[in-house]
């Protein structure tokens, strides 16, 4: 037998501490909780002002910028493994989260100095001159961000948990949910405030887009975060992590595969369970505790369905409110606000089904266990996918009908003194007025057309049009001059307006924000956002003024004529491209209100399942294969939602709806034969077995440690079993 040294012997007889309580709760878990609020508020408002500085600061496109921005999710949801690692067989759950928290600040710090543009505006511009230095300033942020925020991300969860003393069930379970509220006040908190302060300008020689503010304010609160953190430090329950526990559990599940094989002849005696085939070589106890957690692990496979739907809020759901009106009366709702319904709807669902539903449930008579609450969680979210569905269907009946790929569309706009007869060959004939239009879109199975107009003497020119796209063909005050220009064929990104200019106006014309445009000339086109926006013409000393209102993701080309400056711009005609959104974004609410409720009975659920289900030395690990099914459940979006696209987006709703009923089904099977447990009391039920009082099997934990040690000093030497 090996002695322990006393440091050692204090370890093994160390109980769980007597925390102070306050209402029947650990104090500790103040401090747990608001650093959690603090951290979810620096991860969040960094992610809302993100992709907004990919796309305008390092002037990367839309698709580089969205494919990176997913990638860093996925990173941060895949991290908690390594963290979880690093808790349960290194430093513990205490010291993993101040080291990964420091690594996460420094993170958020160097990102926020990426994003100070005059770092690198030598010449004073505006825009950085060293884009390089920014780029690659800001994805060691990242990494470092992603390493942090997955990092601690199991061992915060984990480490409240350990906080309660066993006569505390109830208060843990609590515990669980105001922790979840305070992921989503913090969420909520920096997805309003972060977007205000990236809008300020600001700079040292020139103001712009204050990004350093919005990034620097995150930093801020996760340095908050950290202080508060430490600020506990003294009341909390430190479980310390028992040796290299992960390394112990691969080299267990492997030697148990390994003996199977061996044995694999019929004349072997079967054993209750494959990873009895490591009891020749590993501790009892050890072999236990594997058996529980890859209980809980299997029954982990289908869960990332329900994140591949939940994640389409950011995506799917948001491009959905760019083609609907968000004007509330009161107040306008910008597409990509819509997201915080879920942070306001958790904070008002939580308590409601934790104070009310649930007791009612239980009132009944009813068993609502976890699993069934998480069953219940994936059909509520399959049935925001039908909503969204229905949603799409009455869209749809709204949008216009855009050119299939083998289909051209074509609009006639004429800018001449007179009416024109144009006929498109073969047999297309518009009656068209001066500064008007043909009423809608023509669609062609062709590409080359002949215009003829029936001026004196008539004007006839061929052209050649654009294989799924749409055109207008613009006739200006000189006619034999038409041309084709080209127009949008989706709605316009972000519920912006998407609008234009042609200048029949005799010379060129300044319009505010637009180049300079030349007589007959066409603009390209301009976003603007909803609400009123006022445009100055201005030719020489001669100016006008031009207001209109837009609502949400209409198109429009504005027609100058040559009086703009005599009556005062009120002779601009407009010519409305795309009819702006009118289904309302408040449709969108009952998706939101139903995912909403499957996410507190799915996800609240599972962070409470995923800690009660796993034995004391691996609860992050069971809390990083939670988190897990999340970086699962978003790559599957990646992929499935770029491969398999359907050609009709309610058919494709549909689908994910389908197959998360599917999953939920086979969930509920496999729900059906787990048996719950208690991971303390199977761990002293081993013990007894193997006849050790619990003290004494602490020791020989100790001793299994010391002995590993030792093996790895005299190589060579086999692990024999304790
Ligand atoms: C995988 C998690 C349990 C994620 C969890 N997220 C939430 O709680 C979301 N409801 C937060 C949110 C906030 C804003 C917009 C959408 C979602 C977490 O962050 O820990």
């Amino acid at each position: 037998m090996i002695n322990l040294t006393d440091e050692k012997m204090d370890k093994t007889t160390k109980k769980k501490k007597k925390t102070a309580e306050c209402c029947g709760y650990p104090i500790s878990i103040f401090f747990i909780v608001v650093n959690e609020f603090c951290e979810r508020f620096s991860y969040y408002g960094m992610r809302a002002v993100l992709v907004l500085y990919f796309r305008y600061f390092l002037l990367w496109d839309d698709d580089l910028a969205t494919s990176i921005y997913h990638a860093f999710v996925a990173l941060c949801y895949l991290t908690p493994i390594l963290g979880a690692i690093i808790a349960d067989s290194w430093l513990g759950k205490f010291k993993t989260i101040i080291y990964l928290s420091i690594v996460y600040a420094i993170g958020q710090v160097t990102m926020a100095i990426s994003t100070i543009h005059d770092i690198t505006d030598a010449n004073r511009d505006g825009t950085p001159d060293n884009f390089t230095f920014h780029i690659a300033l800001s994805m060691l942020g990242l990494i470092l961000i992603a390493l942090g925020t997955g990092g601690i991300k199991p061992c915060v969860a984990a480490f409240g948990g350990d906080q309660f003393q066993e006569h505390q069930s109830r208060q843990l379970n609590t515990f669980f949910s105001v922790f979840y509220l305070c992921i989503n006040a913090g969420s909520l908190l920096s997805t309003l405030i972060t977007p205000v302060l990236r809008a300020q300008e600001c700079g040292i020689h020139t103001q712009q887009q204050c990004y350093p503010l919005a990034f620097g304010v995150p930093a801020v609160l996760m340095v908050i975060s950290l202080v508060v953190f430490i600020a506990g430090s003294g009341m909390y329950v430190k479980t310390d992590p028992e040796g290299n526990i992960m390394w112990s559990v691969c080299k267990c599940i492997g030697f148990a595969i390994k003996n199977r094989f061996r044995h694999r002849s019929s004349s072997y005696p079967k054993r209750e369970h494959w990873m009895d085939w490591a009891n020749e070589k590993y501790d009892k106890l050890l072999i236990a505790q594997i058996k529980m957690v890859l209980k809980v692990l299997f029954l982990y496979i289908p869960l990332p369905m329900f994140w591949t739907l939940f994640d389409q809020k950011g995506s799917r759901w948001t491009l959905q409110a760019t083609t609907m009106s968000g004007d509330f009366g009161a107040f306008i709702l910008q597409p990509d606000q819509m997201q915080t319904v879920n942070p306001i709807l958790i904070l008002t669902l939580v308590p409601i089904m934790d104070r009310l539903i649930f007791p009612l449930i239980q009132k009944c008579g009813l068993n609502f266990s976890p699993l069934k609450r998480m069953t219940v969680g994936m059909l509520f979210a399959a049935m925001a996918f039908v909503s969204a569905a229905l949603v799409q269907i009455e869209i749809d009946k709204t949008l216009p009908n855009f050119p299939s790929s083998s289909e051209s569309q074509l609009k006639v706009v004429n800018t001449y003194s007179t009416t024109l007869n144009v006929t498109i060959s073969p047999n297309e004939h518009l009656l068209i007025e001066s500064f008007g239009s043909s009423a809608d879109y023509v669609t062609f199975d062709h590409q080359d057309i002949t215009v003829s107009l029936n001026t004196n003497p008539v004007i006839t020119k061929a052209f050649s049009l654009i294989k799924g796209g749409r055109q207008t063909l613009i006739i200006p005050s000189d006619p034999t001059v038409m041309y084709l220009k080209e127009d949008v064929k989706s709605k316009p990104r972000e519920g912006k307006n998407a609008i234009r200019f042609v200048n029949g106006y005799t010379a060129d014309l300044n319009i505010t924000n637009l180049d300079s445009i030349e007589p007959s000339a066409t603009t390209n086109y301009t976003l603007v956002n909803q609400g009123k926006r006022d445009f100055v013409l201005r030719h020489g000393e001669q100016w006008c003024e031009f207001s209109r209102k837009f609502g949400f993701g209409a198109s429009y080309t504005f027609l100058i004529p040559s009086t703009v400056f005599s009556d005062d711009c009120e002779s601009i005609t407009e010519v409305e491209d795309m009819k702006p959104n009118s289904v309302h974004m408040a449709l969108q609410i009952p998706q939101y209100f139903l995912i909403t409720t499957g996410e507190v009975m799915f996800s609240v659920t599972g962070l409470q399942f995923s800690y009660s289900q796993a034995p004391k030395n691996m609860k992050s690990v069971l809390q990083a294969g939670w988190l897990c099914t999340n970086a699962v459940g978003n790559i599957i979006v990646l992929i499935v939602a770029e491969l398999g696209k359907l050609p009709k987006q309610w058919a494709e709703y549909l689908l994910f709806a389908s197959l998360l009923v599917a999953v939920s089904i086979i969930f509920s099977i496999m729900a059906y034969f787990y048996t719950y447990i208690d991971p303390a009391e199977i761990e002293a039920q081993v013990r007894k077995e193997q006849g050790l009082e619990p003290e004494e099997m602490e020791k020989e934990t100790l001793e299994m440690e010391e002995k590993d040690e030792d093996q790895k000093n005299e190589q060579g030497v086999k692990q024999t079993k304790i």
